[in-house]
């Protein structure tokens, strides 16, 4: 659906943007990760056409953004970090200029219009003065002139930014379903944000894209969580299974031993717990919990972020 190639940015000398490529299918939420000053709003510019790239190309729908800005625009929805939205209009106001802005004719404004408002909760602020509404009011403002026209591609720069946690859930429950009929990029600092919301993650670093990888996979690791009522002692059997590698204790668990399996990296992981789930029935032991440990996406993301650890070392990893 969207397609970027070889993207590069720069301000005067510096480099902002370093050759970035990447595609999105459609009903992907994506996340656009990194620290202050990484690129994401500079690639985000340049994929909603606000911004000229020095080089690279980006296509939606295999149509070229840089021949076709019109056409690519009208099925674009933007958020910006900053809002543009102007104080001294009402919602209603603004929400029809924004419409003749994408295009949007008469009955369809109207339709569409109404769809926004009633997708963001607005009706009851209407004929309020911009000015007047709250940061999180504010940003449904920005949200419901994004979706106008049911854009295909769909860019938002910090969505839940200065939100509560109630306009939060809002605001996810909100970009979840607008996903269900378009593609998703969403720049944030947030790793529940991510989490919550995001079915892949593509991290900036230095400008240059440091990751590009589906949460899952992330997720994944080559361990074993177990908690038994077995001893260390008692366990040599599952350290002698081919697919392990090794076993440590952990701190005590809830109800008894808590220990680390480490896997082989092709290792069949069901077929493993089985056997192990096996051998403890064997024993006439207890087996309080066995299941595949989870990467803590958080850490992962500081790593690369920072360029402690790069690309390659995390699929390493997750293989
Ligand atoms: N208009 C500009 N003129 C000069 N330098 C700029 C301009 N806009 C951005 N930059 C610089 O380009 C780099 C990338 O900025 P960008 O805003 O894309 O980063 P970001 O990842 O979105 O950061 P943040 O999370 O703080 O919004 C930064 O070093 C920034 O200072």
């Amino acid at each position: 659906m969207l397609e970027v190639k070889h993207l590069s940015r720069k301000y005067g000398h510096l480099v902002a943007v370093d050759d970035v490529s990447f595609s999105i299918n459609k009903g992907e939420i994506v996340g656009l990760l990194g620290h202050n000053g990484a690129g994401k709003t500079t690639i985000m510019k340049m994929i909603s056409g606000y911004l000229e790239a020095n080089k690279g190309t980006v296509t939606v729908d295999r149509i070229n953004l840089e021949a076709n800005p019109k056409t690519i625009q009208k099925q674009l929805g933007y958020l910006p970090e900053n809002l543009p939205v102007y104080p001294e209009m009402t919602v209603a106001d603004y929400l029809d200029y924004a419409a003749d802005l994408k295009g949007l004719k008469h009955n369809v404004k109207k339709v569409e219009i109404k769809r926004v408002v009633k997708a963001t909760d607005l009706s009851h602020k209407l004929l309020a003065p911009i000015a007047t509404l709250s940061r999180g009011l504010k940003q449904r403002v920005g949200v419901a002139q994004a979706i106008l026209g049911h854009p295909k591609l769909l860019i938002l720069d910090e969505p839940t930014n200065g939100l509560d946690p109630e306009q939060t859930q809002q605001m996810r429950a909100l970009i979840r379903d607008i996903a269900k009929d378009a593609t998703v990029i969403l720049s944030t600092h947030i790793m529940q944000e991510v989490e919550a919301l995001c079915s892949r993650v593509l991290i900036v670093h230095g400008g240059k894209l440091a990751l590009d990888a589906e949460l899952d996979t992330l997720r994944q690791s080559n361990h074993l969580l177990l908690e038994t009522s077995l001893a260390l002692s008692d366990l040599e059997q599952v350290t002698k299974l081919p697919q392990v590698v090794g076993l440590d204790r952990l701190e005590a668990g809830k109800v008894g031993h808590r220990y680390r399996i480490e896997c082989r990296p092709d290792s069949d992981q069901p077929a493993l717990s089985a056997q192990v789930a096996q051998f403890i029935a064997s024993q006439n032991a207890q087996l309080y919990l066995l299941q595949p440990e989870l990467r803590d996406l958080e850490t992962l993301f500081k790593q690369v972020s920072t360029g402690a650890m790069t690309h390659q070392e995390v699929c390493d990893a997750a293989a």
